[in-house]
């Protein structure tokens, strides 16, 4: 059964429509990425998702009344506050019962990897601790949905991979719902992705449906060198395109076949040191759905 439902949600500013007659569908546990370009609504839609903003139209509905974790792109803390001072205040403003609030707080601090920082004013934090707190503030009551705007946009590689573990090991009995603008990430975590341009929902379906909408497959054949590529280019049985020291060969209607494509340079294997299927990665579909190729 679907954990939450959003039925043609608008939020306009003026004469300008942020988020434009969305419906899309949370399950329970999965992890749904939203995606899309700047200022295409991710925010506004999070926002009205969190009740932090009224939307304009349209209707959000709850099959569950557990709570929510909202983690939002910027997040403030109390900086003369300790980190857990201001989780002890998050647990009780998010119903947490005051006799709970210390020690479940304590679990949360240690959970994110702040246990050793417990006792440090928030004002001295670096942005990777204020994004672990960020976390640990939405998800200390055990929501049931946990909705998170630019999660790890702001941390270096190495935070980036601890959040996106943290956020994993929740997932298995979390709902989640993320945006973000690194797609790496979008495609390590995601059951169902959610695509907005423009405050429409251009695109939506698992990683797998959208790549095969767009993935264009091809073959990529790659020589020792330029030239080996190039003589390949001038005798070809298929279109080809030639880049540097590989060519592709596009895959339309599955013709032609992996086998096929083998079979012919195990015959003619001048200078090839590798044949292998790609499809698109999200970027390229990204750029694609956003009209920049
Ligand atoms: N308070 C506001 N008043 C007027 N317009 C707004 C307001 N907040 C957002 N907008 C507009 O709504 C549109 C969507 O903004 P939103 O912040 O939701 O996009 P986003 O996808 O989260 O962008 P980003 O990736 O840059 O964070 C933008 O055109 C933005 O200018």
């Amino acid at each position: 059964m679907s954990l939450l439902e959003v039925k043609n949600l608008t939020k306009r500013y003026g004469n300008e429509l942020a988020v434009d007659d969305v419906t899309f569908l949370l399950e329970e546990r999965t992890a749904t990425a939203l995606i899309g370009p700047n200022g295409s609504g991710k925010t506004t839609t999070l926002s009205m998702m969190g009740g932090l903003l009224r939307p304009t139209a349209g209707s959000i509905n709850w099959n569950s009344g557990s709570g929510i974790g909202f983690l939002p792109q910027y997040p403030r803390f109390f900086p003369w506050l300790t980190a857990l001072e201001f989780m002890e205040m998050a647990a009780k403003i998010s119903g947490v019962d005051a006799k709970h609030a210390r020690a479940q707080s304590m679990r949360t601090l240690e959970f994110v990897g702040l246990k050793g920082e417990m006792k440090k004013k928030t004002g001295a934090f670096s942005g990777g601790m204020k994004q672990r707190l960020g976390l640990a503030q939405a998800i200390v009551h055990q929501p049931q949905l946990l909705l998170l705007d630019e999660p790890v946009s702001a941390l270096d590689p190495a935070g980036r991979r601890e959040i996106m573990d943290l956020l994993k090991s929740l997932q298995q009995d979390t709902t989640i719902l993320y945006s973000t603008h690194i797609l790496n990430d979008a495609e390590e975590m995601t059951d169902q992705l959610l695509f907005l341009q423009n405050g429409r929902l251009v695109e939506q379906g698992s990683l797998a449906d959208v790549r095969s909408r767009y993935a264009e497959p091809r073959i990529r054949v790659k020589f020792s060198d330029t030239a080996a590529a190039a003589a390949f280019t001038e005798k070809a049985p298929w279109e080809i395109k030639h880049e540097g020291n590989a060519v592709y060969i596009p895959v339309i209607d599955g013709r032609p076949a992996l086998q096929e494509v083998l079979n012919y340079f195990a015959a003619n294997s001048a200078g090839v040191t590798g044949i292998e299927h790609q499809a698109a990665s999200l970027e390229e579909i990204f750029l694609k759905v956003a009209g920049v190729r």
